[in-house]
């Protein structure tokens, strides 16, 4: 039993707007990549690790996770791909017959707590080929048609669009990561959207949709506040806070 952690540090981090890529910005101290690397080595439950890292950072990368003490795991390092998918897809490539569940994790969730880690592995483990990390959503949430939108810019008004439904939000969840797959699933997933790789607005925005693409079931276990995703500045002062709290 193997289980191998794809870690996701490839993206330029656009939305925060720094001047070097997200996942090596620092909160508290340390970077991104390696906050979320160490709370994946201290679940316990992950053997192995590779990082997808932005073209021509392998080596600081490598130096930042593999070099630090509290990743007492093998770690490789390769370069990623144009979009969150295909640098997913690069990580797997690494992962050999021998691994048998493997977890894929955004940089851009450092603080995703070891508890949460292991939930995921353990429901993998207990048979379900894909899970992810789900919170209920509090606000109500419209589907909007958006065929309107571009009637509405074109005319330069203000954006109106016109709304399709009220889905019933007892029945949403906004998923985070760590997800976790039985590996020959995740790979056959992959291979199956590997067409949609390469363009972002085409892309996966998470590896679930490609094995729910697949028509498999995908199961969803509780997911964590401290799991947040890091897009903006103002995300990372709530992580910040976060980080105070757990000391
Ligand atoms: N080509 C890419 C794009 C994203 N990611 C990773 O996927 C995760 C989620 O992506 P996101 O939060 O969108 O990060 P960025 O793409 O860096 O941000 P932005 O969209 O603001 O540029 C991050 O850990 C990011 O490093 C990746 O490995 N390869
Ligand atoms: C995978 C993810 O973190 C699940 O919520 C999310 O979809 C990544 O999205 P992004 O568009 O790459 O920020």
């Amino acid at each position: 039993m193997t289980t191998l952690a794809i870690l996701t540090a490839a993206g330029s981090g656009s939305r925060l707007g720094r001047d070097l890529p997200k996942a090596l910005v620092g909160l508290a101290g340390f970077p991104l990549v390696l906050h979320a690397a160490r709370r994946l080595a201290a679940s316990g439950v992950v053997d192995m690790l590779v990082v997808t890292c932005p073209p021509g950072l392998a080596g600081a990368v490598r130096e930042i996770v593999a070099g630090d003490p509290q990743v007492d795991l093998p770690v490789r390092v390769v370069d990623g791909g144009t979009t969150r998918q295909a640098s997913v897809a690069a990580g797997l490539r690494l992962a050999g017959e021998g691994v048998d569940v493997v977890l894929v994790h955004d940089a851009a969730r450092p603080l995703a707590p070891p508890a949460l880690v292991r939930r995921v592995v353990a429901a993998v483990r207990r048979g379900h080929p894909a899970v992810v990390p789900g919170l209920p959503v509090v606000d109500t949430v419209k589907r909007v048609e958006l065929a309107a939108v571009a009637v509405a810019e074109a005319a330069d008004g203000p954006l109106v669009e016109r709304v399709v439904e009220t889905p019933d939000r007892g029945l949403l969840r906004v998923v985070q990561t760590p997800q976790g797959f039985d590996r020959a699933v995740l790979v056959r997933a992959h291979a199956a959207g590997a067409s949609r790789a390469a363009a972002e607005h085409l892309a996966a925005t998470d590896d679930a949709g490609l094995v729910e693409a697949l028509g498999l079931p995908v199961h969803v276990v509780a997911g964590d506040e401290a799991a947040m995703k890091i897009t903006t500045e103002r995300d990372l002062l709530v992580a910040g806070l976060l980080v105070e709290e757990e000391s």
